[in-house]
């Protein structure tokens, strides 16, 4: 493993420029392009082509394409787990999904970071990444955004739209830009 790839895997300031990072993302785009051109009736190709992609895939979870991510490998699904229509997963560190997750439309799990005080790093591309965990039982709505970081207790709702920028506790309703908890479950 190269050094850029070693910094992205410990959460450190690395460059995504590194050949054997910009390698590993084509491969994803790849299998994500292959994915996303299958028809309704193959779902045997489906599940394929996400166990080749994918860290882990729980049995009896599946994905709707568009589905989007750049490493895939560092992406584990627990069992029973559905994400549906274009979700977006920025992978530069762990997103962990647990079992029987419901995830609405459109909703985005983002590691990256960039910096933010310090201009000249951000100019010459350093980022770095922290990972997401989601527990089981969980449902999103649409459009929901968990930023870097972030861990979602089990059996947590979230509302469409809302951004999460912070962990929410096990049982909750919580929805809003940035989320707040609204009333236990
Ligand atoms: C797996 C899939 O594909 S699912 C995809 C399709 N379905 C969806 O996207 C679901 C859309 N609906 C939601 O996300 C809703 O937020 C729900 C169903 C989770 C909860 O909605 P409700 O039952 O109406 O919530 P509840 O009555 O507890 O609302 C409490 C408060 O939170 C507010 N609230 C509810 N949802 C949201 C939201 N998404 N964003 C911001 N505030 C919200 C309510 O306005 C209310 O505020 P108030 O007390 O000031 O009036």
């Amino acid at each position: 493993m190269g050094e850029h790839k070693q910094r992205m895997v410990r959460g450190e300031l690395y460059k995504d420029s590194d050949p054997e990072l910009v390698a590993e993302r084509r491969r994803a785009q790849s299998l994500c392009d292959e994915f996303n051109r299958t028809g309704p009736e193959e779902t045997e190709r489906r599940e394929q082509v996400l166990r080749q992609l994918l860290g882990k895939l729980g049995d009896g979870s599946w994905i709707m394409p568009r589905f989007q991510c750049d490493y895939g490998y560092l992406i584990e699904i627990g069992a029973n787990s559905f994400l549906n229509y274009d979700a977006i997963l920025l992978d530069c560190a762990p997103i962990t999904i647990g079992d029987d997750v419901s995830i609405g439309p459109r909703c985005q799990l983002l590691t990256a970071l960039h910096p933010m005080a310090d201009h000249e790093a951000r100019r010459q591309r350093w980022e770095s990444a922290a990972p997401i965990a989601i527990g089981d039982n969980v449902w999103f709505g649409g459009g929901v955004i968990v930023c870097p970081g972030v861990t979602v207790g089990t059996n947590t709702v979230v509302g469409a739209g809302s951004v999460v920028t912070r962990d929410l506790p096990d049982g909750v309703f919580a929805a809003g830009n940035p989320a707040r908890v609204i009333r236990s479950l």
